[in-house]
Order: structure tokens, then C-alpha cells, then sequence
């Protein structure tokens, strides 16, 4: 049966800019019993969201020939895409009475007929149950993989991050480099201004470093007031850049507390791979950086190749 699926879904001509509401569509589904059994016993072999979405794109071919969808869910911030994107689509909220679970929009060439829509409909609905089982899973990867506080990764993540990411660079010789960077006299903010105020800091110093860095690049809580930033693709110079628009966005954040107002500065160690390097090697180096970062004054940037200081 259809039912938990509440799709306010609509078939959409971007260029005529004609909608209409699915709701108003007549046709009802027109699918084979067992292309339905198929795909419901495929969609339960899987609690990966993208094989879960990939074996659907697949499967509905059988039924909509479809170029090609796009699955979004802005606040678990995830994103699927598959196939090409040409002007027609068709888009449906997925819901079941208690969790949103994203949207799909449907891409194709030539208009949607209105059989058509009545199928996808039909075949979402196979969709629902397994759509919400993975997305609980990821959910569940993912706190287990974040800081609470700070929403940035945990030490678990940077441990498997890391080694697959130096792995990797190793392989295709690319460049990696990461940031060491700690909070300039942090317990000093939390005995004047109070340990929540503290929070708010650790809180806004990931969003703001979030902004600072690509969506491939990678920041990790890997102490109180320490953070690890992973930058691929980014060999010394570029580090250096970035390490230094970080320092500068953080000094430039304010924060109003009951005691009045407050900045805060940061240390950045900045190491880059070498081929030699494995985790513990790099790791090491950024931590000496930032140790000199500190000694030298704080409120910097210390690169460990060769000592080159920005200030
Ligand atoms: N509010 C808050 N404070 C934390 C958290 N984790 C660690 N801290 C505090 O961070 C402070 C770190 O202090 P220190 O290691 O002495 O370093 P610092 O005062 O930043 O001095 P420098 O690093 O030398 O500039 C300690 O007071 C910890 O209690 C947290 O989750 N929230």
C-alpha cells in the first residue's frame, strides 16, 4: 500500500514554468506485481543511502524511463546525485507522519506524462520504509563519528580519515597537508566569561573554519580547544594561505557576553606530506609548529617545512 508516503510532489516544466499539483493527477499506477516484489526485496538489501538510491535509479527504469535524480536532505546536509539533469523534472517531498526524509527530484528530456508520475508514485512507495531505515543508520554513523559540542569529527574519524586520506594522496602523488590549530589562552575564556560562553566560542570557531575551507576538506576536534584541519589536494603554499584566512576569520569573529565583549585568537601548526610520512609522523610535525606558533607569541601561523612564519 501506498499510504506513508505523503508526497506533495509536483511534475515541474522549469522552461514553460507550468506546475501542476500531483495531487490532481488521475492516473493510478500502472505497475507489474512483481517488478514491485523485485524491488522492494532489492531496496532490503542494503542501509547505504547511496546504494540504497543507486539500486532504486536503477530499478525504476523498468517502469519511468527517468535521465536521471537528484536526493536531498538539507538538514542532514546529504546529497545524491545520479545521471544527467535536462529541463524536465519532477519533485517529491518524501515523508512518512513522523520523518521528513528529504527530497528526490526526477530529470528527463521529454515532459512527464501523467501515467507516468502515478508510477513514480507508485514505485516511492517502496522506497519509504527502506529510505527511512537508512537514513537512521546514517544518522547513527554519523554521531558516532561527530563531536556533540562542536559538530566537527571526532578523533575516531580523523584516525580512519587520515590514514585512508595519506593512503590515497600516496597513491595518485597528489599533495596533502593539515592545520594544527589551538585556541590562544582558551582557559583564560572560560575562567573570565564562564564555560558556556566557552562553548559558544568552540561552536562558532568550527563554523567559522567550516567556511573558510572546500567542501573535500575535513576539520576534527582532536583535543579541548584543538582542532585538526585536513586540506587534500593543498601542498605548503596553499596551506599557508588557508591556515592564515582561518586565523584572520577567527580573530575577526565577536562575541557579545554578559561581561562584555570578546575576541579570540588562535595558534595554526602547518604541516605538509611527505612521501615518507605516515599519520603519526604527520601529526607530529603540524604539533611542532604549533608548539613554535605558541612560543613565538601565539595569534600565528607556523609552517614546518621551513620555518616560514606568518604574522
Ligand atoms: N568551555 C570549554 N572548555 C574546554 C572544553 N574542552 C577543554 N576546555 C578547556 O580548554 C582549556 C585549555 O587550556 P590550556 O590547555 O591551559 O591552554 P590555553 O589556556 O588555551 O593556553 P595556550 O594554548 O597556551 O594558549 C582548559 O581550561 C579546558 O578546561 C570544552 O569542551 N568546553
Amino acid at each position: 500500500m501506498v499510504s506513508p508516503l505523503h508526497s506533495n510532489g509536483h511534475a515541474e516544466l522549469q522552461r514553460e514554468n507550468v506546475v501542476s499539483a500531483f495531487g490532481d493527477l488521475a492516473s493510478r499506477p500502472d505497475l507489474r506485481p512483481e517488478l514491485l516484489l523485485k524491488l522492494t526485496g532489492k531496496l532490503q538489501t542494503t542501509l547505504d543511502l547511496n546504494q540504497l538510491l543507486e539500486i532504486f535509479f536503477t530499478e525504476m527504469q523498468q517502469a519511468v524511463l527517468v535521465d536521471g535524480m537528484v536526493y536531498q536532505h538539507a538538514e542532514l546536509k546529504l546529497r545524491y546525485s545520479i545521471g544527467r539533469q535536462p529541463p524536465h523534472s519532477a519533485s517529491y517531498q518524501l515523508q512518512t507522519q513522523k520523518d521528513y526524509m528529504g527530497e528526490l527530484v526526477f530529470y528527463r528530456s521529454t515532459r512527464f506524462r501523467e501515467h507516468e508520475l502515478a508510477n513514480i508514485e507508485g514505485l516511492l512507495s517502496t522506497l519509504v520504509f527502506p529510505l527511512r531505515n537508512a537514513l537512521r543508520y546514517q544518522e547513527a554513523l554519523l554521531a558516532a563519528y561527530r563531536d556533540p559540542l562542536t559538530g566537527a569529527g571526532n578523533r575516531v574519524a580523523l584516525d580512519q580519515t587520515l590514514n585512508r586520506e595519506i593512503e590515497l594522496t600516496k597513491r595518485h602523488q597528489q599533495d596533502l597537508s593539515i592545520l594544527m590549530l589551538d585556541l590562544d589562552h582558551f582557559k583564560l575564556i572560560n575562567d573570565l566569561y564562564g564555560h558556556a560562553t566557552g562553548d559558544e566560542v568552540l561552536k562558532a570557531v568550527v563554523d567559522c573554519i567550516g567556511r573558510c575551507i572546500r567542501q573535500t576538506d575535513m576539520c576534527f576536534r582532536y583535543g579541548g580547544e584543538e582542532f585538526l584541519i585536513m586540506l587534500s589536494n593543498a601542498d605548503g603554499a596553499g596551506a599557508l594561505r588557508i591556515a592564515e584566512r582561518i586565523r584572520m576569520s577567527i580573530s575577526d569573529l565577536r562575541f557579545d557576553t554578559d561581561k562584555g565583549p570578546l575576541q579570540v585568537t588562535t595558534s595554526i601548526g602547518c604541516a605538509g606530506m611527505t612521501f615518507e610520512d605516515d599519520k603519526e609522523s604527520l601529526l607530529h610535525r603540524a604539533d611542532k609548529a604549533l608548539y613554535r606558533a605558541k612560543h613565538a607569541g601565539r595569534n600565528r601561523v607556523i609552517c614546518d617545512v621551513d620555518e616560514v612564519t606568518v604574522v
